[in-house]
């Protein structure tokens, strides 16, 4: 068992407390995906003593990835631990593994699972690392994957996990999330969530088990757009009170928007909700915060990152999340401010100057009524 332990709430020692079970970790594991998430959680995996393929297009950065034992396009300063087999060959990277580990772009996930379909082992869980919401579906990211490999248990790993610092071995904490329907016909230690929880767990990553997916993804995709406000906010050289606002009720839109689609509201609460919203605002080691302080600062979209393509998930985010949030009646003032900059060329004072002009809302959104924002009676 490797001496991994796992707390599972259904099996109490004595009432009131949790008992400790096994869990048997995953020996092989597929990372698909060679870039920064990709190649951090491969390490992590190595470092919880897993064998890893870690799959990538290019044979030309899997071959240097080999021979120089680094990322040096992604991850230059972190060296690899043992254990991971860089490869471009799909069919040998999905060989043997008894979990995949999904980590390219939101954009690519059909495409992804269109590549994989013949080559999957069957019934083998799915974890998705990606964050988002599909644009033409309005799916989540699970929803899409279930109906391109139907007959896999899909989840999600997803918190604050800055790639660098995972690879570094800074102390890092991120939620596996499967829906109970994968568990519920198994013995608790044999389910996904529990397994991959301890196949990824080593002294600097810790691991938390949810049932909760949907209350996850919409916590990682949502983050992604309040990040780029915060990012245009800061940009255009409002403060810290107007972050910490932006946090907050953005954490609120996380809520709506999750118990509209079935999940929690305790989940944004925590790891990949809160959690990873705090820390992607906070920084602009974040590529979306980043987008968001360069446009703040009047920057054209191909003027931010110098013209580079980087992986700015809450661009894509902004609008599908909008789509849906509209489709489903669900207000979410901050995500459409940003919807309204990067979709509809809104001039950004103005647009955030509106949404602190809105009708006077309760906290939390219990009481059914508003009030007319003062500046809104001196108009008529
Ligand atoms: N970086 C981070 O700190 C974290 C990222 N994430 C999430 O992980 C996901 C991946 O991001 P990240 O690793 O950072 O991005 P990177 O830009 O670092 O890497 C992207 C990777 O995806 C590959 N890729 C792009 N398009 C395709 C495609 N069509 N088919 C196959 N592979 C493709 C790229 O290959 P190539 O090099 O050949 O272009 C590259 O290996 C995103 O959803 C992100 O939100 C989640 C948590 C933390
Ligand atoms: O999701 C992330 C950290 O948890 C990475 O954020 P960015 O994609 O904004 O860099």
């Amino acid at each position: 068992m490797d001496g991994q332990t796992l707390r599972l709430p259904d099996q109490p020692r004595e009432p009131g407390r949790p008992g400790i079970v096994y869990a048997r970790p995953y020996t092989r594991i597929a990372v698909l995906g060679m870039g920064s998430w990709g190649t951090a959680l491969a390490s992590v995996a190595a470092a919880s003593g897993r064998e890893v393929r870690l799959w990538g297009r290019r044979e030309d950065l899997a071959q240097r990835m080999r021979e120089t034992g680094r990322n040096d396009d992604y991850l230059p300063d972190t060296p690899l631990p043992d254990g991971i087999e860089p490869t471009s060959d799909l069919a040998h990277a999905l060989d043997g593994a008894e979990a995949v580990l999904i980590v390219t772009p939101s954009s690519s996930l059909r495409e992804m699972c269109g590549v994989m379909r013949p080559l999957l082992p069957q019934g083998i869980p799915l974890a998705l690392c990606c964050k988002g919401i599909e644009r033409r579906t309005g799916y989540l990211l699970s929803h899409a994957v279930e109906e391109e490999l139907p007959g896999h248990p899909v989840g999600a790993l997803s918190g604050p996990t800055f790639a660098r610092e995972t690879a570094l071995g800074h102390p890092t904490a991120a939620t596996i999330a499967f829906e109970f329907r994968y568990t519920d016909r198994l013995a608790p230690d044999d389910s996904p969530a529990a397994r991959l929880s301890v196949s990824m767990s080593c002294p600097s990553f810790r691991p938390y088990m949810s049932d909760d997916l949907v209350g996850v993804e919409v916590g990682g995709a949502v983050k992604n757009v309040i990040a780029i406000a915060c990012g245009m906010m800061t940009g255009a050289g409002y403060a810290e009170n107007t972050r910490a606002a932006l946090i907050t009720r953005g954490i609120d839109e996380m809520k709506v928007l999750a118990e509209a689609l079935g999940g929690k509201r305790e989940t944004v609460t925590g790891l990949s909700g809160a959690g990873d919203l705090t820390l992607t605002c906070s920084s602009t080691t974040s590529r979306n915060m980043s987008l968001g302080v360069q446009l703040g600062e009047g920057k054209s979209r191909a003027e931010c990152f110098d013209g580079r393509d980087v992986v700015v998930e809450g661009e894509i985010s902004a609008a599908s999340v909008i789509e849906l949030a509209r489709r489903i009646g669900v207000s979410m003032p901050i995500c459409e401010a940003v919807h309204a900059i990067l979709y509809d060329g809104a001039d950004l004072n103005q647009t955030f100057t509106d949404l602190w002009a809105r009708p006077i809302e309760s906290e939390p959104r219990a009481l059914e009524i508003e009030l007319a924002h003062p500046s809104a009676m001196t108009e008529s």
